[in-house]
């Protein structure tokens, strides 16, 4: 039973670590530039962040172990005094099971959000001067801070930033409100996913293929983020994103050929649709962007894969949720969970919207305690990091939906 006040994840995963003890290696000194420590705060409603419990294993610590980690300071510019955390914008939605986060290291978002900002202009001429807000509201960098608190440096989280600005680029170019449209989108994606994963044929064609990857801002985009995260994953890594990524696709295929057609879906094909279309490839790259490996055997055993496909699930029902205001402006139906549950369940919007909060919160649940089943049954150091890295970007998400006041607002309905 989980202790008192404690989620299943917190309250399990400390004694899987305890009981490696003297396996576990001994924790790294944090760089000056870190976030505050990966053991957010793990309560059902606002409480002041804990402390980190130290049970996430680090990099070797000693003499000589230097340059065995990833973990080495870096050269971002100290601020001479403090900076006070900006508070924390946009209320959460009211009955939704989410853990707070701490306020992410603003020396750090204003670092990742500057050189963001130039891979997206000088590198690979993602946006036009009129996107400019909206690239900057956005907010990219305070998000992918507070999903990656355990980063050890800035070049690791910009990983996950080019990629989760590459996966936006390509959401809203192709399929949504940048020129997107379901007419013709599964050649225009089939094309953009061999930035991800390159075409092999013959000479006389490889060359159109590698200028095609040139053509357009989602594919300069995903060329781009894409070499620099094959630099630093392993193989195995690199193939795991890869998989997430064609599951994404299809996701956005289904969804796609259903405006087409007008289709509402049921409840569970929306579901199924929205588990690949979906956050996925964000958590699942934790370990990459804090500088170690999850095995390929361990991630691919069906209790993580379960684990991972929940946290996907309810971090994607919680963007449902907090853009379902924007998305009832936009133009024709748009999908999300509360729209399809009122039209199919034949209940008011306020009823479905209630109802999608309470399928997020039971999936937020079964999350946790698949997380912590499997946290026990396998408490091998690797395995318990990444378990924490995923449940920290779920909650990381969470603030980042809630605190996104310039693209997100909440419905009237309490
Ligand atoms: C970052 C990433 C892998 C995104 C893939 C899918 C995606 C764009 C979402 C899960 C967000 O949903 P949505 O398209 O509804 O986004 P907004 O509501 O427009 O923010
Ligand atoms: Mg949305």
């Amino acid at each position: 039973m989980p202790e008192p006040g404690l989620s299943p994840l917190q309250s399990s995963l400390p004694t899987a670590a305890a009981h490696f003890g003297t396996h576990v290696l001994a924790r790294a000194a944090a760089p000056a530039d870190t976030a505050p420590a990966a053991g957010a705060g793990r309560a059902v409603v606002a409480t002041p962040p804990r402390p980190d419990p130290g049970w996430i294993p680090r990099g070797p610590t000693g003499l000589g172990t230097a340059a065995l980690s990833l973990a080495r300071r870096e050269d971002v510019p100290a601020t001479p005094e403090p900076t006070a955390p900006a508070p924390v914008e946009g209320r959460p939605i009211p009955g939704l099971y989410f853990h707070p986060v701490p306020e992410p290291d603003p020396v750090r978002a204003d670092e990742v959000s500057r050189r963001i900002k130039s891979w997206a202009l000088d590198e690979v001429q993602l946006y036009p001067d009129d996107w400019e807000g909206e690239f900057d509201g956005f907010s990219v960098g305070r998000y992918m801070v507070a999903c990656h608190p355990d980063a050890p440096t800035v070049e690791h989280l910009m990983l996950a930033t080019r990629l989760m600005v590459a996966e936006n680029a390509v959401d809203d170019c192709y399929c949504e409100n940048h020129g997107g449209s379901p007419v013709g989108l599964g050649g225009r994606l089939l094309l953009a996913h061999t930035a991800l994963d390159p075409l092999h044929t013959t000479k006389e064609y490889q060359q159109q293929w590698a200028e095609s990857l040139h053509a357009d801002a989602p594919r300069r985009a995903y060329r781009s983020a894409m070499e620099y995260f094959v630099g630093q994953a392993t193989p195995s890594q690199a193939d795991r994103f890869r998989h997430d990524m064609a599951r994404l696709h299809m996701g956005y295929l289904a969804e796609a050929a259903w405006t087409e057609t007008d289709y509402v879906p049921e409840v569970w094909e929306y579901l199924a649709m929205r588990q690949f279309n979906n956050f996925r490839p964000c958590p699942t790259i934790t370990d990459t962007v804090g500088g170690y490996e999850l095995p390929a055997d361990l991630h691919a055993q069906p209790a993580m894969q379960r684990v991972l496909a929940l946290a996907g699930n309810a971090t994607t029902i919680v963007n449902d949720l907090y853009s379902y205001t924007k998305e009832l402006a936009t133009p024709g139906k748009h999908l999300n969970l509360p729209v399809v549950l009122a039209e199919r369940e034949g209940v008011s919007d306020r009823e479905g919207y209630l109802k999608a909060v309470e399928v997020h919160n039971d999936l937020m649940r079964d999350f946790e305690a698949e997380a912590a089943a499997l946290a026990a049954a396998c408490p091998v150091p690797t395995v318990l990091r990444f378990l924490k890295g995923v449940a920290v970007w779920v909650d990381g998400n969470h603030y980042w939906h809630q605190t996104n006041t310039y693209r997100y607002s909440l419905p009237d309905f309490w």
